[in-house]
């Protein structure tokens, strides 16, 4: 067995009649670390996730999770836990007896301290009489997650955990998983936002119509992709436009922002580039008063890949 490895899938394909929702899926995920799968609509991470939560058996490929091989049996493999789809929850009952009934189900017994501490990680302290019926998205996503925590999973899976979420709710939850990452735990989540994966993942992988497009750190990414766009606020646009001009590698964006504002400037290009363009107002005497991309480099480059893949199927 390889320890160091809590999900290694090899080859992994799944089709729902004549649509292919996962081809040929190789995917690693090491023990411990916070693991993020993005992917344009319909690219297939549900479908994985819902792989390794057992609901769902994989048509070819091998799969194996915490160290065991995944046979044909739908079910969650020991130390597993989480949710796809939103978590299911009994909206007629308190969030306390909603995990208490999941305890008792799975039958850990009611564990009133292990309840009461679960509901507060994910802060929802405060409304445990309260029933789930009359709970926020957000608070259900929290709700949801408090219950995978009874369990003390060893590898937890969570399907876009931070929609629905304030700021304040997203910031706890992010706690919490790193905490649970800290402490041992593996975690592997989906999510559409780029500034989530950059702020809590160490890997992330990219699927694009049921295949893996990239698989590594979210900074590897950022550096692959290196054309950007920059918002350029200087304290002489004119001077600036021009100078943006006549430097090779450096285009002017036509950006709706700037054409409402007359001091800013959409430039596009490589670093390198932009270093160039940078020097060149300082030597002007122009001040730079605002540089910087106006998606992140992690988003662009996400974009980049997901549109390169889409273009290639259209054009099979
Ligand atoms: N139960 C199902 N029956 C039929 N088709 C399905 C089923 N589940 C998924 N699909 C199809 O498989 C493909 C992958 O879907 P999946 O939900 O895994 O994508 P996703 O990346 O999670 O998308 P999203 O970001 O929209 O949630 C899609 O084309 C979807 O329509």
């Amino acid at each position: 067995m390889d320890t160091l490895r809590a999900v290694r899938a090899r080859g992994i394909s799944k089709c729902f009649g004549d649509v292919v929702a996962l081809d040929g899926v190789d995917f690693d995920v090491t023990q411990g670390q916070i693991h993020g799968l993005v992917g344009p609509n319909g690219a297939g991470k549900t479908t994985l996730l819902g792989l390794l939560l057992g609901l769902a058996v994989a048509d070819g490929g091998t799969l194996e999770i915490l160290g065991t091989q995944v046979g044909r049996a739908f079910a969650a493999p020991d130390g597993v836990a989480g949710f796809v789809d939103g978590p299911g929850l009994y909206p007629s009952l308190t969030a306390r007896q909603n995990l208490a009934a999941l305890a008792r189900l799975r039958g850990q017994g009611e564990g009133a301290a292990d309840i009461d501490d679960v509901l507060a990680q994910v802060g929802l302290r405060d409304v445990a009489d309260d029933k789930a019926r009359g709970f926020s998205l957000g608070m259900r996503q929290r709700l949801g997650l408090a219950a995978a925590l009874l369990t003390r999973p060893r590898l937890l899976i969570l399907d876009e955990p931070s929609n629905g979420l304030d700021p304040a709710g997203k910031r706890q939850v992010h706690q919490v998983l790193n905490q649970l990452a800290v402490d041992g735990t593996t975690v592997i989540l989906s999510s559409h936002r780029m500034d989530d994966l950059e702020a809590l993942c160490s890997e992330v992988t990219i699927l694009a119509t049921g295949r893996v497009v990239f698989c590594g750190p979210p900074s590897k990414l950022a550096a692959e992709n290196c054309e950007l766009d920059y918002r350029l606020r200087t304290s002489d646009p004119k001077a600036a436009r021009q100078l943006a001009g006549e430097i090779e590698g450096v285009r002017i964006v036509d950006d709706v922002t700037a054409r409402q504002d007359d001091e800013l400037l959409v430039v596009r290009g490589m670093v390198p580039a932009l270093d160039e363009l940078v020097s060149a107002l300082v030597k002007s005497q122009v001040a730079v008063r605002e540089l910087a991309p106006v998606v992140s480099p992690l988003e662009a480059a996400f974009l980049a890949l997901t549109d390169q893949q889409e273009q290639q199927e259209s054009d099979r």
